[in-house]
């Protein structure tokens, strides 16, 4: 047996492992480093998050991410490059976080990479008719197992489009492992540059278990933001758009869109929630010439009405359901505060703090639970292709030699 088969093999037989989940969100903000002890598989999963951060991505990146990111049309010599460049950079960073922490890289059994999205296009969101769902994540596992000489398990999203999936969100699987509870009706709510959500009824029904993207979270407020503001990323605190009025007209014509018309679940990103959304919406109303302000505060009710919408529509189907919140947004006082307002029907907003993962390291530890799984899963716990939920082991293994 090759030697990497036998450590695989014994990875997978230990009572508990450690695997380092990382994630690459559309806010290109950085790149989240969770380090987990990871202990059982399947509906016997517990998480331990022994260390976390987010390492920050420094401009030559996110310039570099955003010639190709989200768009329709860009030069495929860079996206070339950028695909092992990308897994490098990150490769360098695990290596950086394990230095931090003082964590022998021989004790990590796998690293978990998500990679960086650069373009989502579900079938809702093209014209191709002979074409399914499609999704690109760059940031080569094989650069990352070469750098950090770690054994490295990424892209998770393929598997799913084989079986018919959009591709996302995976969230569910880990949500649903992790996070189900039978004394509670859960929504498990992230709200990073898009929003999604896991219900998780407490019956258990794993047949009533679904997933889906909202629409925005933060992302078109942070491209309003960086288009602006020179020099800024978001609006930290909502300091620019408390400062301004919502514009109703601005508010409902962005509202108007078929991706809010279609059923749950479905998928979607940057390719259409962008400044160009704001600028036909803009148009369309004559609002051109409102202040930054005034944009900024349409632009949080906007995000806070789609994902109340989202959620009240949860809430119908389950009486007392408590929301477990992550990801950026929560940090976003206006938008946290719209929410609680839009959403009487929901029992609690509380974050997934008060279930023991730190929210901002949330998606990073679902993709450890991901590989955990692909290790030493041992059956499918969720199949339910009609809820995109289809039943199979995700990613992609890459040795280090
Ligand atoms: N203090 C704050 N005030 C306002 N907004 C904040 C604050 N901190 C973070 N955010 C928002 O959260 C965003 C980052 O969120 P997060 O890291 O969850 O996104 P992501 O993982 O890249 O996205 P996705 O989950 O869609 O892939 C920032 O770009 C910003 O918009
Ligand atoms: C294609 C892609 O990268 N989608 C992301 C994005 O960010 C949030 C939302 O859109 C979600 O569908 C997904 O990520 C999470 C981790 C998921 O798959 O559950």
């Amino acid at each position: 047996m090759h030697p990497h088969i036998a450590a695989l093999y014994n990875s997978a037989q230990k009572p508990s492992r450690l695997i380092i989940g990382l994630m690459s969100g559309t806010s290109l903000d950085g790149l989240d480093v969770a380090l987990c002890k990871v202990t059982g598989a399947g509906i016997n999963t517990q998480i331990e998050v022994l260390n976390f951060t987010t390492v920050d991505y420094n401009n030559e990146y996110k310039s570099k991410i955003k010639q190709v990111f989200a768009k329709r049309e860009c030069d495929l010599e860079l996206i070339t490059l950028l695909h092992p460049w990308v897994g490098k950079l990150h490769g360098d960073m695990v290596n950086q976080c394990l230095h931090t922490w003082q964590v022998n890289p021989a004790s990590i059994d796998v690293i978990a990479s998500h990679g960086q999205t650069i373009y989502h296009c579900p079938q809702s969101q093209h014209n191709h008719k002979s074409f399914t769902n499609g999704t690109l994540q760059i940031g080569d596992s094989d650069q990352i197992a070469v750098t950090t000489g770690i054994t490295t398990i990424g892209d998770f999203r393929q598997k799913h489009i084989a079986a018919g999936g959009e591709g996302a969100p995976l969230a569910v699987y880990g949500d649903y492992l992790f996070f189900a509870n039978h004394n509670e009706n859960r929504i498990l709510l992230n709200m990073g540059g898009i929003a999604n959500l896991t219900f998780l009824p407490k019956s258990g029904d794993a047949n009533s278990v679904f997933s889906s993207d909202i629409g925005p979270g933060n992302t078109i407020m942070d491209a309003y933001i960086q288009q602006h503001f020179e020099g800024m990323h978001f609006d930290d605190g909502a300091k620019i758009a408390k400062a301004g009025k919502v514009n109703t007209a601005l508010l409902n014509a962005m509202c108007s869109n078929t991706f809010f018309e279609l059923a749950l679940p479905k998928t979607t990103g940057p390719e259409v929630f962008n400044l160009a959304y704001l600028h036909a919406a803009q148009l369309q109303t004559n609002t051109q010439h409102l202040s930054h302000e005034d944009v900024m505060a349409t632009l949080n009710m906007f995000s806070a009405r789609v994902i109340a919408n989202a959620l009240n529509e949860c809430a119908q189907s389950a009486k007392e359901c408590v929301v477990y919140a992550s990801g950026g947004g929560i940090h976003n006082p206006l938008l946290m505060a719209h929410l609680n307002a839009l959403c009487p029907t929901i029992k609690a907003f509380e974050n997934t703090d008060d279930l023991g993962i730190n929210p901002d390291a949330k998606e990073a530890v679902l993709f450890a639970i991901l590989a955990n799984e692909c290790l030493a899963g041992e059956q499918q716990h969720l199949n339910n292709t009609a809820q995109g939920i289809a039943g199979v082991t995700m990613g992609k293994v890459s040795f280090a030699d």
